[in-house]
């Protein structure tokens, strides 16, 4: 499975100009070098100008979402397609989207936690909607929005359904490098599946994005590291069977005591 993990810089309260842009980065990245999925990172279409987001969020999920059909099916790529500001009935989600390489949506979930550092929770609407798994090509996946990355339940719940890659899209702040890489990581060998990230560069309202988009290998090893600041496209093929061989080598699913976890829920 080869990925073509897309670290953008997004320009700001401009749809039309970041769809624009992603169409033209799929088309020279087709024609270079053809991925089977692409990853594209949190709220790609608007950046955080959560003030304009009445004005310019996607309604019921349109046009982001006939635009990424469009694209998946013309290139014949999955795309896992990173989230965007989506207004439903009056609120506004930050809802991300996977599509597969026919164009049909296989995926779709709205942000759950909402991040108090950067107002979200004063403009958008958490997600009720649980977590769960996808597939594509035979391959049992997630997919987690920045933020929810913190909540280990979500990532735990979708290992013990199976997961065997976990994608977190993201517009994760420099401040918070850290914090970015050692989740990721802790995610990893916990879970002992691939994780793999789109984390935009560049900078908006003062707050500056940190990049380094990963890939993480089921032992907790990152095998791909985007630049901090740089626009790029990160290539990395996964081997699948690297998560049954880690997860038969230190058994940890095997060795869970459920009973013993009754605080958790
Ligand atoms: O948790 C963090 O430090 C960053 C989260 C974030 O920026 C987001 O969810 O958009």
């Amino acid at each position: 499975m080869k990925h073509a993990i897309y670290q953008m810089d997004i320009i700001p309260g401009d749809p039309e100009g970041n769809r624009k842009h992603i169409k033209e980065w799929l088309e020279k990245q087709v024609g270079t070098e053809k991925p089977d999925i692409i990853v594209l990172p949190e709220m790609w279409t608007t950046a955080y100008t959560l003030a304009q987001l009445e004005k310019i969020a996607d309604l019921d999920g349109e046009p982001t979402r006939g635009f990424l059909k469009e694209l998946a099916k013309k290139h014949h790529v999955h795309i896992i397609g990173g989230s965007f500001a989506n207004k439903v009935d009056g609120a506004i989600y930050n809802t991300a989207l996977v599509i597969n390489n026919e164009g049909e949506e296989v995926y779709t979930y709205d942000k759950i936690h909402l991040v108090p550092m950067l107002d979200e929770p004063d403009y958008l609407t958490g997600g009720k909607k649980q977590v769960r798994l996808f597939e594509l090509d035979g391959v049992k996946m997630g997919l987690l929005i920045c933020y929810d990355l913190r909540f280990p339940e979500l990532a735990r719940e979708l290992a013990i359904a199976g997961a065997e890659v976990i994608y977190i899209t993201a517009e994760w702040p420099s401040a918070r490098k850290d914090h970015w890489k050692a989740l990721q990581m802790a995610r990893a060998i916990e879970n002992q599946c691939y994780i793999i990230s789109s984390n935009r560069v560049g900078s908006y309202n003062g707050v500056d994005f940190c990049g380094t988009s990963l890939v993480v290998d089921p032992w907790g090893t990152t095998v791909k590291e985007g630049s901090e600041e740089r626009v790029e496209t990160l290539i990395e093929t996964i081997a699948i069977s690297n998560v049954e061989r880690i997860r038969s080598e230190v058994p940890v699913f095997k060795s869970r005591v459920p009973e013993m976890y009754q605080g958790w829920k």
